[in-house]
């Protein structure tokens, strides 16, 4: 699914009202359905406090107030600067709402502020949506400090007020709130882990846009979804054999950090390579042979680290090199080796990427469709501090390029940055996976897929996608506490489909 920016959001409302055909009016009503749905089956119980502006995002709030009250639950609406210029559909449900005996409506203007809310009632932010186009300021942002203040649970209508939908919001009032009822589709705002104090938990509503819209918008940035995945995957054929999927070679490892190599061989494996091997230090070969005896092994002439290959690698089809290896001169060394006599696409991560931070040329030599796994401080030691995170991933897109290499972002969002300059938000994961030992599971399984001929990107975006859907599935079983990285390997699955 595209990413969309606000003006290509409100385009998409309009080519919407054309071409089903529907009123800009009833396209609220459903939006506000959709809301009033979602309230209902979340907090079946509750009364809600609900703050308006007066332009369409205040429109949605009156909708939903009246849809509540038609259900008999008590709500009370504010209108903040009701003296403001309002929009069409605002001043339609404000006399809908006008309409409904015992409607709750009150005034607010500047210097007015509403009694505190009962304790148990919700506040609904129906304040600005997408169509802020200035921080908040003046009576509005001492209302959203005034809300802000309140330990009531808020729920946001499509953005939390304030929250800018495509750049980053500075330190201006914004809304925080512990849920977010978005429209249609993610903002990349609400992506973004800056914003996460005030969009608390994402909803996405399906209010019926059409998407035949989206066949006819150009975006930079996507959402990996099972639809993306089911677009590269390969099936297999009945015929096939080993020989057809690649030969993949992971080097990590170190003493004390053998578990990274098992890790990461173990997901290489389940990634559904012809063959893998490992390379480790020498006192590591009975822990990965034990461990993963479906796996090859090379072992390195030092027993403790990682440090001379010995053998050709053309014959590999890929090599996933950094998890556990350690910073030694030695290894080092041989990477830089690396770097000279290999011409296909590297995985690099962890230590690898330490080692290049520390020898920030060698990212030239990196072959062209390497990949590479930072996670925010890895990254910013390799292309330094960023201010934010919108910054941070306009950077990721231009190393991406510049380098022509992958970047992919990892985080609870994973951000993969593409050469061609297009970046795409993972959807699967879970904060289970903040686990050590994650990321390695990650490197091998991204390896094994580039090793079976899946470029780089599809390799990074498979690879990122099902990582995350294991640890979903993980989290499932155990909780999010009680998983370990492990259980991603065990829970590695690949979608089936049609
Ligand atoms: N397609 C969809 O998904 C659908 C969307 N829908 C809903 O519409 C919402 C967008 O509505 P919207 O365009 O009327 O904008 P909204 O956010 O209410 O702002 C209103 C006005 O406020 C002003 N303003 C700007 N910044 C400000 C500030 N900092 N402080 C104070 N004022 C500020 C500015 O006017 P200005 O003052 O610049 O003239 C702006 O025009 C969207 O979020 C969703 O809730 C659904 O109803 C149907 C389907
Ligand atoms: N809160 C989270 N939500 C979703 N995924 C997460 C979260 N925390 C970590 N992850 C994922 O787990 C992996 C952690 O990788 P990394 O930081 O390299 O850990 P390690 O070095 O311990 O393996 C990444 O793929 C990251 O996206
Ligand atoms: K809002």
């Amino acid at each position: 699914m595209k990413l969309l920016n606000a003006s290509q959001i409100r385009e998409w409302d309009q080519y919407t009202i054309q071409d089903e055909p529907i009123s800009s009016i009833d396209l609220m009503e459903r939006a506000a359905r959709a809301c009033r749905d979602w309230i209902r089956r979340q907090f079946p119980t509750h009364s809600f406090d609900i703050f308006c502006c007066t332009g369409n995002n205040g429109g949605d709030g009156l909708a939903i107030a009246r849809l509540l009250m038609l259900m008999r639950i008590p709500v009370k609406v504010f209108i903040v600067n009701a003296a403001g210029k309002a929009s069409r559909d605002f001043t339609t449900n404000l006399e809908r709402l006008k309409a409904i005996p015992g409607a709750n409506i009150i005034e607010l203007t500047s210097g007015t502020f509403p009694p505190p809310p009962d304790p148990s009632a919700i506040i609904i932010d129906a304040l600005l949506g997408t169509g802020i186009n200035r921080p908040i300021e003046g009576f509005t942002g001492e209302i959203v400090s005034f809300i802000n203040a309140q330990s009531n649970k808020v729920i946001a209508i499509d953005m939390p007020s304030g929250l800018q939908s495509d750049t980053y919001s500075g330190t201006t009032p914004i809304i925080q709130a512990n849920h977010t009822l978005t429209f249609q589709i993610f903002k990349l705002g609400l992506l973004m882990p800056c914003n996460a104090g005030h969009f608390g938990q994402v909803h996405v509503l399906d209010i019926g846009l059409a998407p035949a819209y989206l066949t006819t918008v150009e975006s930079k940035y996507e959402l990996t979804e099972k639809t993306l995945f089911a677009s590269f995957y390969k099936t297999r054929e009945n015929y096939a054999h080993k020989g057809n999927f690649g030969h993949a070679l992971i080097i990590a490892g170190s003493y004390g950090k053998m578990g990274a190599a098992v890790l990461s061989t173990k997901a290489c494996l389940r990634s559904g390579a012809g063959l893998v091997t490992a390379h480790v230090p020498g006192k590591g070969v009975n822990i990965i042979q034990t461990s993963a005896p479906e796996a090859m092994c090379q072992t390195d002439p030092d027993g403790e680290m990682i440090t001379t290959i010995q053998y050709p690698l053309k014959s590999y089809s890929a090599i996933g090199i950094g998890p556990g290896t350690g910073t030694h001169p030695s290894t080092q060394k041989l990477l830089q080796h690396i770097f000279n006599s290999y011409s296909q696409p590297l995985v690099l991560d962890a230590d690898a990427l330490n080692i290049l931070s520390e020898n920030k040329p060698w990212l030239n030599l990196l072959p062209e469709n390497s990949i590479i796994t930072p996670h925010p401080k890895e990254f910013s030691r390799l292309f330094g501090e960023q201010s934010n995170d919108f910054e941070r991933i306009e950077t990721a897109l231009e190393q991406a390029s510049h380098l022509k290499i992958i970047i992919i972002l990892k985080g609870h969002r994973t951000f993969i940055a593409t050469p061609a300059g297009k970046g795409y938000f993972n959807t699967t994961g879970n904060a289970g996976m903040a686990t050590g030992g994650s990321g390695d599971v990650l490197t091998g399984l991204i390896t094994g897929l580039l090793a079976q001929g899946y470029t780089a990107a599809e390799a990074a975006i498979m690879g990122v996608y099902l990582h995350g859907l294991a640890g979903d599935k993980a989290a499932a079983v155990y909780g999010m506490e009680a998983m370990i990285a492990g259980d991603l390997v065990k829970k590695l699955r690949f979608p089936a489909f049609e």
